[in-house]
């Protein structure tokens, strides 16, 4: 028996940048240097820094068949991971003839050139993460298990590829043994559609989100550290719904199903990123929600894509609108308790307190701000420019997001983790496709309808108000605590409260305690003073000691 050095899954909450010499953790000098995401759970203020001297390029190493069609196996790996912005080698397992129509022809390698493949990349190329795809035989699973014994990795991420979405056998009933036995229990995720979930556990029915639940927890008891059981093919379901778990919570991983044909590659694209996204030093549950966003802009994008007569047609792993989606070194994914004391600067109390903007969100931030937004509503963009890109610094020191109100143009170009925008600035699906699947989009919303709209839109978090009458912003109509209930109950994101909330009145919306509710927005309460960082701290006191237990009514 062996087991993976498994740090980046075992310590997602810390982050920093470890040396192999400073871990001092056995199997981790392969890896050089590596920066791992964190978060403290209390205090987000640790500091990023880079050894670039000793930076390694995340590679991934796909274990998979040939795909002649190039929608799927291993086509698909290489170009997920390259649009990821991650190296890519690869060991064929098997060559497929495949088109639009379905596998014409399987043709298995011989076990000796699988363990020839695997032997050159592994002695030589220090492999992060190991992503399996179609595994034709019970050898070929002993002898990369093997492989893996000898050449240890960072983590090992099992699509176990049994039926091709078009119906097509990829490998057959007798290797199921083999995957329960053997290759499970070694995986740090397993990701089964389905076909392939209901013959892992000897042909059960799956036909709601319920049986997959149940369905997840059975094969984490087979000894995979994570299980993602896929709903692309779940018929009773309107979303694209796929289980998340790590052996103590469930994820209910949601998102809007594409109208689309090309849908041939989906699953093993899955897969391919977040072997990318762990290469990159993600948390688990970071990489598998960033892998699902970025399958479904890809489908979004891909859609009027026109390739071969069949039912399945492959999509563009690049996306239509070629944008640096990987580049950003944002390190995080959004978790909606980023919102419990959100910040937003304005120009002119800037102005009137004789303040730079990053004086002010380096104060916010010294008082306990968990994410900042730039609303600049005056001034040259050249020069906004220039604060932002200082304003994303230190945020990224002390791993606080850090958000460009309405200007998606700004946000691009100083790379800040995201936008929010009115009703009435661009629309979400626009400045989804502009951003990409990586940053994260607000919207101001005063209704359920505009709720509803902005989840299926593509917005991460909900902005509702104003809550209580503000001089902030002029004309602006007052929603109230029963306005702000209504959105969130409407609600499938997170919302954060905004308008008129200051130290007298923060706790009397925190203690509304309804569901999606997660923190309160605050303009003047904080930059409106002379001590941004003391209001500020007042202000996280307060709402710490507001929290209750979110009801459903
Ligand atoms: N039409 C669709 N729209 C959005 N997401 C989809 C769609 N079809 C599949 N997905 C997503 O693609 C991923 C692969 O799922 P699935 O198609 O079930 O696996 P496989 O390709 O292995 O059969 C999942 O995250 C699933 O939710
Ligand atoms: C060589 C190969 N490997 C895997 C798949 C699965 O394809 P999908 O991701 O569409 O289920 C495939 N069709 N061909
Ligand atoms: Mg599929």
């Amino acid at each position: 028996m062996f087991t993976f050095p498994n740090f980046l899954i075992d310590y997602p909450q810390i982050c920093t940048t470890f040396s192999s010499k400073q871990t001092g953790r056995q199997g981790f000098d392969q890896f050089g240097a590596l920066t791992l995401k964190a978060i403290m759970p209390e205090e987000k203020s640790l500091t990023i820094t880079n050894d670039s001297n000793n930076k390694k390029t995340p590679h991934v190493l796909t274990v998979a068949g040939s795909d002649s069609g190039a929608g799927a196996g291993i086509q698909a790996d290489l170009k997920a991971c390259a649009a990821r912005g991650v190296y890519c080698s690869t060991v064929i397992t098997a060559v497929t003839a495949q088109n639009t129509l379905g596998v014409q022809d399987v043709s298995i390698l011989s076990e000796e050139s699988v363990a020839a493949q695997l032997k050159s990349v592994l002695s030589d190329m220090r492999v992060d993460v190991v992503k399996t795809g179609m595994l034709p035989s019970i050898t070929m699973v002993k002898i990369l298990l093997d492989s893996l014994k000898q050449y240890p990795v960072q983590a090992l991420v099992v699509d176990p590829v049994m039926v091709s979405t078009s119906g097509d056998v990829l490998a057959g009933p007798s290797i199921l043994d083999t995957f329960r036995k053997d290759l499970l229990p070694m995986a740090d995720i397993v990701t089964p559609n389905l076909k392939e979930t209901s013959a892992l556990l000897g042909g059960i029915q799956l036909e709601t989100i319920s049986d997959m639940r149940s369905a997840a927890k059975s094969l984490h008891d087979m000894g995979p550290r994570n299980v993602l059981v896929k709903g692309g093919d779940l018929p009773s379901s309107s979303d694209a719904v796929d289980i998340f778990f790590n052996g103590k919570d469930f994820y209910e991983l949601r998102s809007s199903r594409i109208q689309t044909r090309n849908t041939h590659g989906t699953g093993c694209t899955l897969a391919s990123c977040i072997a990318a996204e762990l290469a990159k030093g993600s948390s688990m549950l970071s990489a598998v929600k960033v892998a699902k966003r970025y399958v479904e802009s890809v489908l979004e994008y891909s859609k009027s894509i026109n390739i071969g007569n069949g039912a399945q047609g492959p999509f563009d792993h690049g996306l239509k609108l070629k944008r640096s989606v990987c580049n950003s070194s944002r390190m995080q994914v959004f978790e909606p308790s980023d919102l419990f004391l959100y910040a937003v600067t304005d120009s002119k109390m800037n102005k009137k307190w004789g303040r730079s903007i990053t004086d002010a969100v380096k104060a916010a931030i010294e008082g306990g701000a968990t994410i900042v937004q730039l609303r600049e509503k005056e001034g040259e963009t050249g020069e906004f420019l220039e604060s932002a890109k200082a304003c994303v610094e230190i945020c990224r020191l002390h791993n606080i997001p850090l958000l460009i109100n309405d200007r998606v143009d700004i946000a691009l170009a100083c790379d800040a983790d995201g936008v929010h925008v009115g009703q009435s600035d661009m629309p979400v699906a626009t400045v989804r496709a502009l951003v990409g699947p990586d940053k994260i989009i607000g919207v101001s919303c005063k209704t359920p309808e505009q709720a509803l709209k902005a989840w299926g839109d593509g917005a991460d978090y909900i902005g509702s108000g104003g809550v209580f009458p503000t001089n902030t912003k002029a004309n602006n109509r007052t929603i109230g605590l029963d306005g702000l209930r209504d959105v969130c109950l409407a609600s499938k994101i997170p919302v954060v409260a905004i308008g008129g909330i200051n130290l007298g009145n923060a706790k009397e919306v925190m203690e509304l305690g309804v569901v999606n509710l997660e923190g309160v927005a605050v303009v003047s309460a904080v930059f409106d003073r002379e001590c941004v960082a003391e209001e500020t701290r007042k202000l996280h006191d307060l709402l710490k000691e507001s929290v209750v237990e979110k009801v459903m009514v």
